[in-house]
């Protein structure tokens, strides 16, 4: 298996997302029997959501522990930590809320109220992520990142990171603040470039066929600078899952067509 990117088609959404589930919970599961905890990097956005709403009815492998699940975030609205905007709250509302996980374990992104400014909270979550990384071991500026979830919008973005903004452009640091998004809310934090590609698996869940355009651009190699999607690729997995709609733009050669329970 390489980063190259590979492509695996679902029918629809809900089959996307609850094929997601299901793929995502037999990974984290297989990487904690192997080494005791996993780690996972969720994403806010439509799909990112339902994926872990899919998550609650999907059966877990014998032996599962929540609480050995470290849970990190690509990118926040810098908002209200309260706010029905915050990828947090809309993640703990689907999901994280009914799962034994380990609040220290947990690691949502600083909100607004809790920091000055946006490249504030970033500047805490890079700290944040360092110190993770020392606690395993290691001198890095991320700690072992197992599956790291990515939307992407319809302008190709992923995370919040924009395209021809500064955030996509910065690579000396692993999060970023952005104070004038073109999706609101303007203001937001997010990973890096560089911190998003450290993760051993990225997974880019899309739907629907305002995505087909930015999809179709980032498989082409496009540049990350104006397609952000395009600069995404796990260390030793990437893989686009998609729906029908979604991978509308793709020529046959590149596509997987799922079997719904496929690889
Ligand atoms: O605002 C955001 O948007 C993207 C994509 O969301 P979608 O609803 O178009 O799928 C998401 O990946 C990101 O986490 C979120 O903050």
């Amino acid at each position: 298996m390489t980063a190259e990117p590979h492509v695996i088609v679902h029918s629809d959404v809900a089959a996307l997302a609850g094929a997601t589930a299901q793929r995502l919970v037999d990974r984290l599961a297989a990487i904690q029997a192997e080494r005791g905890e996993a780690t996972v990097v969720l994403t806010g956005g439509s799909l990112g959501i339902n994926t872990l709403k899919a998550v609650a009815a999907v059966g877990l492998p014998a032996g599962f522990d929540w609480s050995k699940v470290n849970v990190w975030w690509g990118d926040e609205r810098f908002v209200a930590k309260d706010s029905p905007d915050r990828n947090e709250r809309q993640a703990r509302e689907a999901l994280l809320d009914r799962l034994p996980l380990d609040p220290a374990r947990v690691h949502p992104f600083g909100a607004a109220g809790e920091y000055a400014d946006p490249d504030a909270a970033a500047v805490a979550y890079s700290a944040a992520l360092r110190r993770a990384a020392a606690d395993e071991g290691t001198s890095g500026p991320v700690p072992k990142l197992d599956v790291l979830l990515l939307g992407v919008g319809p302008d190709a973005h992923i995370a919040s990171l924009f395209p021809e903004m500064a955030g996509i452009r910065t690579e000396d640091r692993s999060a970023v603040g952005e104070t004038d998004a073109p999706k609101p809310p303007p203001e937001r934090v997010s990973l890096t470039l560089p911190a998003i590609n450290a993760a051993d698996e990225v997974w880019l869940v899309v739907g629907g066929s305002d995505k087909a355009g930015a999809v179709g651009l980032a498989l082409a190699g496009a540049s990350p600078v104006q397609v952000p999607a395009a600069g995404a690729r796990g260390r030793k997995r990437t893989v686009w899952l998609l729906d029908q709609d979604a991978a509308s733009k793709l020529p046959e050669t590149l596509l997987s067509p799922a079997d719904d329970g496929d690889d």
